[in-house]
């Protein structure tokens, strides 16, 4: 007769669809019991609403368990449920429908001002009326607490979600917020999707006209996660002027192609130094350059954001510098930044989509919540995008 750690043993061969850990490896398994010496009752609690992904486990824990003699499996398995579609998505998936758009804030790589051009774009956005959010989801490096002045503060917890903070007239959340300080994060694959996912489910955004999303940067799981999960209306690049940032820039720039995400715009960020003594401008890393990869992909560049010690002092002191110190520059070049965006998020506000990239491996979704399922043609063009398995579930 098999024992418990039998069929423990026997489930661990048992692989997620779509990713390479096994159902225990996720900690997919919550109860195990033995009814009879042939028969058990197993309880999955799993992340996809997917009917394909508990039929193929159903079927392979079967297998599994056939070979030591467990014939009888009773296999109980929650699962979230399919959300209703409501807001602007003309299709696709979408788990925070109360939103209007989604703005992704992208970088080919880091410390290229993602975080900063974010704070200051969102609270420009709402000082020109918006009703604006920020997501944090720059899972690795979560530094809007810290630029938002809501370093320490405690979450606020209403039944079994998470209030986001109000700063500036912005909606804050982020995982630096979730998670105790300092706590570094080695994240991949299923674990950035569901983070992602909580992120924008279980945090009780209220309708809001824009949230901004503050990706982490690169173009990885979280990237492809985010676009699967709700219909972004348009992808931000901000890059620093120098040659080689411009590389990193095109590969995000493409990834916003390869997802179907319009391109909203640029941001020369550190192009130019102003002197807080005389007030002239003087090229550090290059100024301008963007206007060139900016048509390249048929776009405009939002605004060049000079180097100005104000703007990392507002980082640094939870002070934005469009928010305390709006006769600056920089917060003029933020508030026409801002402009320039909110125009384009009007007139694509009705087009945001994302049906085209709904996860699918031969018909069996991984990380859908949505059971949409998607074309061959379009699975090959996730599988180019994700540089995964082809399931567009996010593992590399
Ligand atoms: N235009 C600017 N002038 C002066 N300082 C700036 C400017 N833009 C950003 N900084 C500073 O540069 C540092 C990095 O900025 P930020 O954290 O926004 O980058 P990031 O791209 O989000 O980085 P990461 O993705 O690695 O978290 C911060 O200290 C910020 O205050």
């Amino acid at each position: 007769m098999a024992s418990i750690a039998d069929i423990k043993e026997e489930l661990s061969k048992v692989i997620y669809p779509g990713f390479q850990k096994s159902i225990i490896d996720f900690g997919f398994v919550k109860d195990i019991q033995i009814d009879a010496d042939d028969a058990c009752t197993i309880l999955l609690d799993i992340t996809s609403s997917a009917q394909e992904v508990s039929s193929k486990l159903e079927q392979d824990i079967s297998e599994v368990l056939n070979t030591i003699g467990v014939t009888n499996v009773n296999l109980k398995i929650s699962k979230p449920e399919a959300p209703k579609q409501q807001s602007n998505s003309v299709s696709g998936s979408n788990i925070a429908p109360q939103i209007k758009n989604f703005v992704m804030v992208s970088s080919g790589k880091g410390g290229v001002g993602k975080s900063t051009t974010t704070v200051n774009l969102a609270i420009a956005a709402a000082m020109q009326g918006k009703k604006v959010g920020i997501l944090d989801a720059d899972i690795y490096g979560p530094n809007i607490p810290r630029m938002m002045g809501i370093n320490g503060l405690e979450v606020e917890v209403v039944g079994n979600k998470a209030k986001p903070f109000n700063a500036y007239g912005v909606a804050v959340m982020s995982m630096g917020s979730l998670m105790e300080e300092g706590q570094s994060l080695i994240w991949r694959g299923a674990m950035i999707m569901k983070a992602i996912q909580q992120l924008l489910r279980d945090i009780l955004w209220e309708d809001l006209d824009i949230l901004f999303i503050d990706m982490p940067p690169g173009t990885g799981d979280a990237q492809l996660t985010l676009a699967q999960s709700v219909p972004v209306t348009c992808g931000i690049n901000v890059t620093t002027p120098q040659h080689v940032a411009l590389d990193d820039s095109r590969r995000s720039l493409d990834m916003f192609q390869k997802l179907h995400i319009p391109i909203g715009g640029i941001v020369e960020n550190m192009s130019g130094f102003i002197c807080p003594e005389c007030n002239t401008e003087s090229d550090i890393f290059g100024r301008g350059t963007c206007e060139e990869l900016a048509e390249q992909y048929n776009t405009q560049v939002l605004g060049l954001l000079p180097i100005e010690p104000a703007i990392r002092e507002g980082g640094d002191g939870g002070k934005p510098v469009v928010y305390f110190k709006p006769e600056s520059e920089s917060a003029k070049r933020y508030m026409q930044a801002t402009e320039k965006l909110l125009q384009f998020v009007d007139a694509n506000s009705d087009k945001a989509e994302n049906a085209s990239i709904q996860p699918t491996t031969n018909g069996v979704s991984a990380c859908s919540t949505s059971g949409a399922a998607a074309s061959q043609s379009q699975s090959q063009a996730q599988q180019q995008s994700s540089g995964g398995c082809g399931t567009g579930c996010g593992c590399h």
